[in-house]
């Protein structure tokens, strides 16, 4: 190839590619004497995978040299990268000069010739410099997203998304030159940097799809503990230890092992879409096209790098846009679930509610049950002792229910019993409780009421159930009455004391005939320590 000084203009007019060949590359080319050009020139052998390049010069007359390697990074004087060989190719005012450059590597071998001018290196070095930082900023806030998000939707197999892209970025890094000089910087001094960075980036894509499997696993597992089987945890460290062992194993070993575990972690990826296809999990389908799209620009880059389609760097890019859409997807994807996570919480609230609601009503009556009077009760009487307001209790229960009952029907006993709740729920304020506490008794709480206001709603109660009538299945209209027994909170009184003694009156009412309203007796917790028993005659 004989470079023309006009041709020295760098320009992407000036771009070879010679695609991929198994082996080496030969590239003769011919800088003629007095060419022109005084500005600084390189011809750059795009490599990205890391073949050698070696440079031989002849300069006419002589015999062929070889070049400082422009691959020594040392000696390349910062002009030479691991994967970019920058030849300078000024030409001497008097003489041609003869370039020889081999480009060879163990696996296919890629050489991409470009004449760029020095201040086309140099913004090369700021277009990479530039790709760094947005890589950098890229995996930051990939992690940071894949943190808010794990943490909101408390799906662990995030963290393990965030580590593939991590390792998905590392591997760009590599690919794309970015890492070189951490590379360098890390590796023992003679190793072979090529080689290193035909491990690493093998490690990386393997740790990437490794994790991607995980990630899968955590979102579409049945059982969201399973995919946090020891043995994942085993693969995944095995693997690190190798990666560690890395500059010391062999290249081609480590290359195959790459591929296989790649291989592995992919195919266990779409077993796992199948299953959860099968299964109908939400985000199986959105998942299966997120990673379809990924699965794809990968095939296609591998196909390209093995040598099956032909070079076209735009692949690289489509790969990267795979696993952007795949991060776009997804995100939709788990949003869609975090939204109706939510709606089913909100739903699981209302019901709960609702539940807790029922659990404390009376069937029959709709009045408080006996949970609620447990709960209620206690809690008034707390209240009202603070806040020093009266209090009384009021036991009310159906006379000679089982007669009416036996002689009337069961049906019949029950509208009696609402008649009842009918009866109490009129005769109360909207501040008192009333609960249905057993079969046919009926207890009031009154707030704020002591013994004289409690025995007035205690005879409306008996009075306005005696005049209450309904026609029994017979067409009578029996008369049912109610007894009544009535106690006012005494200091030192609990709800059972309380209660206690309001029964005791009604046991006295009931044993005076019944449809009569008894004042308690006795005090808090026993006899004598309260009113005087009152007796409300029918
Ligand atoms: N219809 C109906 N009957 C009920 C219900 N709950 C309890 N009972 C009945 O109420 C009756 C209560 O009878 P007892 O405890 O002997 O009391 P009583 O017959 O009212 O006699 P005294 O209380 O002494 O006047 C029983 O026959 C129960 O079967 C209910 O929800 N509906």
């Amino acid at each position: 190839m004989a470079v023309q000084g006009e041709a020295f203009a760098p320009s992407d007019g000036n771009r070879l590619n010679f695609g991929l060949v198994k082996g080496a590359v030969w590239l003769r080319f011919v800088v003629e004497a007095g060419s022109g050009c005084h500005e600084p020139v390189f011809l750059k052998l795009g490599n990205p995978f890391g073949n050698r390049v070696s440079v031989f010069r002849r300069v006419q007359g002589e015999g062929w040299t070889l070049e400082a390697s422009p691959l020594d990074p040392v000696t390349g004087a910062g002009q030479l990268q691991i994967r970019q060989a920058m030849v300078p190719v000024n030409p001497l005012p008097d003489h041609a000069a003869e370039y020889l450059i081999r480009v060879a590597g163990p696996g296919p071998v890629l050489a991409a010739p470009t004449i760029v001018s020095g201040r086309g290196l140099a913004d090369e070095v700021g277009d990479r410099t530039l790709l760094g930082g947005l890589l950098a900023g890229g995996i930051v806030s990939l992690v940071a997203y894949c943190a808010v998000l794990a943490r909101l939707t408390r799906l662990r197999g995030l963290w393990a998304y965030s580590a593939s892209a991590l390792a998905l970025a590392l591997f760009y890094g590599i690919a794309s030159g970015v890492f070189d000089r951490a590379l360098l910087w890390l590796l023992p001094a003679g190793q072979d940097p090529f080689g290193a960075v035909q491990r690493v980036s093998g490690f990386a894509v393997a740790i990437a799809a490794l994790f991607h499997w995980f990630f899968v696993r955590g979102l579409l597992a049945a059982d969201a503990a399973s995919w946090r089987k020891p043995w994942h945890a085993a693969l995944l460290f095995g693997w690190l230890a190798l990666a560690i062992s890395l500059p010391f194993a062999a290249t081609q070993a480590i290359a195959l092992l790459s591929v296989a575990v790649t291989i592995a972690a992919l195919v266990a990826v779409a077993a796992e879409i199948a299953a959860a296809l099968r299964r109908a999990h939400p985000l199986a389908r959105a998942t299966a096209v997120a990673f379809g799209s990924l699965a794809v620009a990968a095939t296609g880059f591998v196909a390209m790098y093995l040598g099956l389609l032909p070079w076209w760097p735009a692949l690289i890019h489509a790969t990267a846009l795979g696993v952007w859409a795949e991060a776009i997807l997804l995100s939709v994807a788990v949003g869609s679930q975090v939204r109706d996570l939510r709606g089913e919480r909100q739903r699981l609230a209302e019901r709960t509610q609702e539940l807790s609601r029922l659990s404390q009503r009376d069937a029959l009556t709709g009045l408080g049950n006996r949970r609620a009077y447990d709960r209620t009760v206690p809690e008034t009487l707390d209240r009202c002792r603070r806040a020093g307001a009266a209090v009384s209790l009021l036991v009310v229960d159906i006379d000679h229910f089982k007669e009416v009952n036996d002689r009337h029907g069961h049906g019949f006993g029950d509208q009696v019993i609402q008649a009842l709740s009918a009866t109490v729920t009129c005769s109360i304020r909207t501040s008192d409780f009333a609960f249905r506490y057993g079969g046919e008794e009926f207890v009031l709480l009154l707030p704020g009421l002591a013994m004289a206001r409690a025995l007035e709603v205690a005879e409306r109660v008996r009075s306005g159930m005696r005049d209450s009538r309904r026609a029994a299945p017979d067409g009578s209209q029996p008369v049912v009455s109610v007894s009544v027994g009535v106690a006012q909170m005494q200091p030192g009184d609990t709800a059972e004391t309380l209660f206690a003694r309001a029964d005791a009156a009604l046991y006295r009412a009931k044993a005076a005939g019944r449809d009569r309203v008894e004042l308690e007796t006795g005090g808090a917790g026993g006899a004598g320590a309260g009113p005087s028993g009152a007796r409300f005659p029918a």
